[in-house]
C-alpha cells in the first residue's frame, strides 16, 4: 500500500537574513525512499508540514496517489486530520494522558499490532507507561511507533531516530526498512546524517534556503567523488566518523587528537570500526 507523491509548493519564510519564498518542486514514486538532506534552516521542516498538512502553501499544487491534497487555484486544502499518513515531526507530541500502548491502539493498532510495534522499538517494558516517565529517545521511538500504527501509504518523518545511540539507530534503521518491505509505503524523511541517508533512501534532495539544489541518489549526492578513506560526516559531537569507502560508508571511532574534519582523508583503522 504506497503512494506516489507530487507536488509544486511555495511558501514564504522568514530566515536569518529576512523574507523570502520557499520554492519545491518534484515526485517520489510509490514505495521508494525520499532523503531530504541540509543544513539546519534550509525548509526541510517546513516541506515537511506543508506534505502533512500543518502549514498551508501560499500556491501551488499537491497530489498524493488520487488524492488532490492541495490545490491553491481550486481553493483545495484538505486538513491535516483528513491526510492518512504517518508523521514523526521533531517534538513527539505524545498524548500525555495515554500509555505507550494506548498511544499506538489510539493511532489504529490492533492490540496484536501495538505490541509488535512496542517490540520493534525496543520498549515493550514500558508499555504501561505514560510519556512523562519516558526518556526522550524512548520518547521519540514512540513517535514513530505511532507513525507507523496508521499504517498508511505515505510516512512523513523529520529526523526520526536523532535521539538515539548509534547502535540503537542501525537496529532501527534495518526495522524501518523491514516494515517498508512489508507494507510498501512511501517514505519521506528528513535526516542531518549521511550514513543514515545511504541506508535507508532511494533518493536524496539536498535542500538549501528553501529550494532543491541538488537531486540524485545518495551514493551520488554524498558519496560520489569523495575518495576511498575520506570522512563524509561527523557524529556525537565528532566523536565518530562516517568514512567514504568505494561506494559505501563505514562509521569509525575518531583518532585521539586528529583532525578529522569532514573532507579529511582518514587512514581505516580496523580496531576501530563501529557497526
Ligand atoms: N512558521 C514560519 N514562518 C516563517 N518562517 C519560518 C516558519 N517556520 C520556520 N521558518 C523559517 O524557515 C526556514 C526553514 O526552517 P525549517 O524548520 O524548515 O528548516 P530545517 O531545514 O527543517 O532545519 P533543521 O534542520 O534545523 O530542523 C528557517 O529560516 C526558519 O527560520
Amino acid at each position: 500500500m504506497s503512494a506516489a507523491v507530487s507536488f509544486s509548493l511555495q511558501l514564504p519564510l522568514h530566515g536569518p537574513a529576512g523574507p523570502y519564498t520557499m520554492q519545491v518542486e518534484g515526485t517520489v514514486a510509490a514505495g521508494h525512499t525520499l532523503a531530504l538532506y541540509g543544513p539546519s534552516g534550509a525548509g526541510k521542516t517546513s516541506l515537511l508540514r506543508m506534505l502533512c498538512g500543518l502549514t498551508t502553501p501560499a500556491a501551488g499544487w499537491l497530489q498524493v496517489g488520487d488524492a488532490r491534497w492541495f490545490d491553491a487555484e481550486r481553493q483545495a486544502h484538505v486538513p491535516a486530520q483528513a491526510r492518512h499518513i504517518g508523521v514523526q515531526m521533531q517534538q513527539p507530541a505524545l498524548f500525555p494522558h495515554l500509555n505507550a500502548l494506548q498511544q499506538l491502539r489510539f493511532a489504529g493498532a490492533s492490540h496484536a499490532e501495538a505490541h509488535l510495534l512496542l517490540d520493534m522499538m525496543e520498549l515493550s517494558t514500558l508499555a504501561g507507561s505514560k510519556p512523562a516517565r519516558l526518556s526522550g529517545g524512548q520518547q521519540q521511538r514512540l513517535a514513530l511507533a505511532r507513525a507507523l500504527a496508521r499504517k498508511a501509504p505515505l510516512l512523513l518523518l523529520d529526523e526520526p531516530l536523532s535521539a538515539q545511540d548509534s547502535a540503537l539507530r542501525l537496529r532501527l534503521q534495518d526495522r524501518l526498512r523491514e516494515q517498508q518491505r512489508a507494507h510498501g509505503f512511501t517514505l519521506i524523511v528528513a535526516s542531518h546524517e549521511p550514513a543514515e541517508i545511504v541506508r535507508l533512501a532511494d533518493e536524496v534532495w539536498q535542500l538549501d534556503g528553501g529550494q532543491i539544489v541538488a537531486r540524485g541518489t545518495p551514493a551520488e549526492r554524498l558519496l560520489q567523488g569523495a575518495p576511498h578513506g575520506t570522512v563524509i560526516a561527523q557524529e556525537q559531537d565528532g566523536r565518530v566518523l562516517v568514512i567514504a569507502i568505494g561506494g559505501g560508508v563505514l562509521r569509525m571511532r575518531a583518532p585521539a587528537g586528529a583532525d578529522c574534519l569532514p573532507g579529511t582523508r582518514m587512514a581505516i583503522d580496523a580496531t576501530r570500526l563501529l557497526p
